[in-house]
């Protein structure tokens, strides 16, 4: 089977995990990452470095599936600057699925997200565009995530929860069934929600709380 070539913008170490996703997945053919200029003429995991932001419209023009493979541990201001330029430049976001994951077919998984090795995401579920799902995160059933968000290694976000855009769910943490949690917060590794967040910004512990 042919395969489809895709462009990485942004390379690092979520780019390597990804890489081993699209890999496992089969079915795109890594043409290279974009990132900036000092990495240009490196590798990674045998993949070259092939241009940078401003080579964008070009490579669009050539290649139109793109994944953003930039990590996000708190800020994602530049993730989102990245998926609007390139979706702005034409890009086609195909959803990235390791075989090892298991994503309901009675769930719903947007452009530019990335569903990591073993994570799981059950029926009813929505997740948003240029979501990382990292791996072994659980999305339960009938959750709503928003845009740019993260749902960091091993995260648990139970049943019917509702998370705005540009959320980070920390390694470990659990939301209880049904808490909603508001655009632009961070959840710190462990934390456990227990009530709704209503004000936006950083929460740690158990019960979490605002840092
Ligand atoms: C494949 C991958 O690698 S995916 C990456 C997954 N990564 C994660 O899940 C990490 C998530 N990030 C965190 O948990 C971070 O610690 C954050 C975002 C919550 C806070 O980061 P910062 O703002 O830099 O906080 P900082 O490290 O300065 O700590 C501030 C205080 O909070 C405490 N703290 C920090 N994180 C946590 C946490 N997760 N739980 C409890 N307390 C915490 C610190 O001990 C410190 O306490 P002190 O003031 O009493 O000394």
């Amino acid at each position: 089977m042919e395969k489809n070539p895709i462009l990485l913008v942004g390379g690092g170490g979520h780019c390597a995990s990804v890489i081993d996703v699209i890999e496992s997945q089969g079915a795109y053919q890594i043409i290279g990452i974009v990132d900036k200029e000092e990495f240009k003429g490196q590798q990674l995991l045998g993949y070259n470095y092939i241009g940078e932001d401003k080579d964008l419209p070009d490579l669009i023009s050539k290649f139109k599936n793109v994944v953003i493979t930039l990590g996000m541990i708190k800020s994602n201001t530049l993730r989102v600057k990245l998926f609007n330029l390139t979706k702005s430049l034409g890009a086609n976001f195909p959803v990235i699925k390791s075989p090892s994951a298991h994503v309901s077919r009675y769930s719903k998984i947007s452009p530019g997200t990335v569903v990591m090795h073993h994570a799981i995401v059950n029926s009813h579920s929505k997740i948003g565009e240029n979501c990382i799902i990292n791996t072994k995160a659980l999305i339960e059933h009938d959750c709503i995530i928003g845009n740019h968000c993260h749902m960091s290694t091993a995260a648990t976000v139970n049943g019917s929860c509702t998370i705005g855009d540009n959320v980070m769910i920390g390694s470990n943490s659990v939301l209880l069934n049904g808490v909603k949690v508001i655009s632009n917060t961070i959840i710190g590794a462990g934390g456990v929600v227990v009530k709704n967040v209503d004000v936006a910004g950083t929460l740690v512990g158990n019960p979490a709380k605002t840092l």
